[in-house]
């Protein structure tokens, strides 16, 4: 069988990244502990569910033995009257029996759901605390497995493992008390036989979980790789990869094939092992029970008796075998969430941090992360911000002084960077791929923090502002133009929930676009697809406008799109973009002329450096390397 590690990829054959997938763990009393404090929620349901667990393991081997007493008695005697008073007896067992099994069920089920949505709840606002740094580190389809599968073996595990084993294991403590109590000699022969049954499921079980997580991480792999290369198809299509990447996603789904088929193989051959087994010992306690009769020591019911609780003590092995091993998969599980959950944030605010006072009307309170988190359990995001207003109100002043920066402090790609944008000016960050302008941006925004010097904002330093007041003041529009599923209109609110139609109608006839998403087939109430299918560059780019501009911001950070659009398009993006930008302060990524043409100060940056400093028509007469970058591009189009 093929190995579980190093799944080819749509692009190469590419390693798992070095994190731990180990699919069990040992059972561990610290994460069982933990996982137990999640259904304080519903304690009092836990609490009547052990027990109903408790009662309904004795009532199981209850059914064997009051069975067994009904033929070694009435049926035996021949006693009518007793037998219905026995019929009777074992009716009303049944109905106590199966009514308390109805609410273990539930009270299960419900317990089971409330842990997996808090762990899931839980993982969620982690994960959305961590700085930007942590989302370049960890993968997507990480977080995600801890979402779904992950999470799932948990639920697994509390839902069933804890309650399921308890039952199973107290029917066999029963069955088997029953047993030695009637005759402990034939006890002896069947407890003799435990052992190896245990064993022997055990080693399939343990080999059988391990396929079956085997199995589900070679599909996700399937599943992961069908949506990237149906994202891509545009460059598989373009580069004519399409036999080269059936090639690959067929080698998947063999992969994936292999461990099923080992998955089949393992259990064809556990099954009617187990059959055997308990053939086998049915002959065994035959011979044994029979010779006792023949020596009078034992009755025929006697052994009746015996075969009914012998039963009842070996069924629950095989159960017990499933639970032990999903309760190894759910440990691991378990671990792998908590350690999610635990991961600390590479850098919080500084706890002396204060908000950064908002010059705009009832814009000044801040909501605290403990308001928000309030405000989001009880299922309302209407956060109290008041910006209905739309005109901007005063751009933000943004000062570096001598800033170096790496993603990795040892090895920094913005070296020395000095310069002021006052309020209200537009600043254009211009150089080549890998230069240092996303860099800038993701200081200026606070998405990262400098590894020495100062940013400052509104003359304050960056690490004295809280992020949450800063970002309250800040727009965004990236080159990709990200859109959540959901209509336009939601799309548009995003930025401030609150907002009335009316407000986003506003917005949009501000920046000149209403008539466009007006056009849209369904309106605002157009469903934009996954990363805006549907919708044209042009449209997303306006959408993504309007909807920085209804959070009314101070501070604009743009990251403008290299992809060509029409002219038409891109004249209405011009004009929109500058009303956008209109007595606010701004940073553009700027890929095109007309917008560098704009700007009050172009940054010219080479290897993290500002190499030249000005505004376009300043830059052109020095004749020095932003003249040599716009001769280099304006050759090849009007695309820096
Ligand atoms: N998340 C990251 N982790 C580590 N290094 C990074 C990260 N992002 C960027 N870099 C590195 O920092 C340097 C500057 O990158 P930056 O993204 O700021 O350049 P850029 O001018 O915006 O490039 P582009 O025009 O291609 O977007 C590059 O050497 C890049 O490899």
């Amino acid at each position: 069988m093929k190995s579980a590690a190093a799944p080819p990829s749509l692009l190469v054959l590419r390693p798992r990244d070095g994190e731990d997938d180990q699919p069990v763990k040992p059972l561990e009393w610290g994460l069982m502990r933990r996982l137990f404090g999640y259904t304080g929620a519903v304690a009092t349901k836990r609490n009547a569910l052990l027990v109903l667990t408790v009662v309904r393991s004795a009532q199981l081997p209850a059914f064997s033995w009051l069975a067994a007493s009904i033929i070694n008695g009435p049926i035996t005697a021949r006693d009518t009257g007793a037998l219905v008073l026995g019929l009777v007896a074992y009716g009303a067992l049944a109905l106590v029996t199966d009514g308390m099994f109805h609410f273990r069920q539930r009270y299960a089920l419900e317990i089971g759901e409330t842990v997996v949505n808090q762990l899931r709840a839980e993982v969620f606002a982690r994960v959305q605390r961590q700085p930007m740094s942590f989302f370049h580190r960890v993968k997507l389809g990480r977080i995600i497995s801890r979402v779904t599968s992950d999470i799932e073996s948990v639920r697994v595990g509390i839902q069933d493992v804890l309650f399921v084993s308890v039952i199973q294991f107290g029917s066999m403590l029963f069955a088997a008390v029953v047993m030695a109590w009637s005759d402990w000699k034939m006890f002896l022969v069947v407890a003799g036989m435990a052992p190896v049954l245990w064993l022997i499921n055990n080693r399939f079980r343990l080999q059988l979980s391990r396929l079956t997580r085997a199995s589900s991480e070679s599909f996700s792999r399937v599943t992961a790789t069908l949506a990237e290369s149906v994202g891509g198809m545009r460059i598989t299509q373009g580069f004519v990869r399409q036999a080269t990447n059936l090639g690959l996603f067929r080698s998947l789904l063999a992969d994936h094939a292999r461990y099923n088929i080992a998955l089949a193989r393992t259990s064809a051959v556990l099954t009617p092992l187990l059959e055997l087994n308990s053939q086998f010992f049915i002959a065994i306690l035959l011979l044994f029970g029979g010779w006792r009769v023949f020596e009078g020591d034992m009755t025929v019911g006697g052994l009746i008796t015996f075969f009914l609780l012998a039963n009842q003590f070996f069924a629950p092995i095989a159960t017990i075998g499933t639970q032990y091993n999903q309760a190894l998969v759910a440990m691991a599980g378990a671990e792998r969430v908590f350690r999610l959950i635990d991961t600390p944030p590479e850098w919080v605010d500084d706890p002396t941090a204060t908000d950064l006072p908002d010059p705009r009307a009832g814009k000044s309170q801040v909501t605290s992360d403990k308001e928000q988190d309030a405000a989001a359990g009880s299922g309302s995001w209407n956060l109290p911000l008041d910006t209905s207003h739309l005109p901007p109100a005063g751009g933000m002043r943004v000062e570096f002084r001598a800033v170096t920066f790496g993603y990795d402090p040892a090895r920094p790609v913005l070296h020395d960077v000095s310069f002021t944008a006052a309020p209200g000016e537009m600043i254009a960050l211009v150089g080549h791929t890998g230069s240092g302008k996303s860099s800038i941006i993701n200081l200026v925004t606070k998405f990262y923090l400098p590894t020495q010097g100062e940013v400052l904002l509104d003359g304050r330093e960056v690490r004295t502002i809280t992020s949450r007041s800063l970002h309250r003041q800040l727009g965004l529009v990236q080159q990709t133009n990200f859109l959540f599923s959901g209509t336009v209109l939601e799309n548009l609110r995003f930025s401030r929930p609150e907002a009335t139609e009316d407000d986003v109608r506003e917005a949009a006839r501000q920046l000149d676009c209403l008539d466009q998403l007006e056009a849209l087939p369904r309106g605002l109430a157009t469903e934009v697809g996954e990363r805006g299918a549907g919708l044209s560059l042009g449209q997303r780019q306006l959408i993504c406008f309007v909807r920085a501009l209804l959070a009314d911001p101070r501070l604009v950070v743009l990251d403008e799109a290299t992809s060509a659009i029409d002219a038409v398009t891109e004249a209405r993006l011009q004009r929109a973009l500058q009303r956008l930008l209109q007595g606010r302060t701004s940073f553009v990524v700027a890929h095109r002329l007309s917008t560098i043409r704009q700007a009050q100060q172009v940054l010219v940056l080479a290897a993290g450096r500002i190499i030249e400093k000005g505004t376009h028509a300043d830059l052109l007469a020095r004749r020095g390397h932003y003249a040599a970058l716009y001769a280099q591009f304006t050759q090849v189009g009007e695309t820096f």
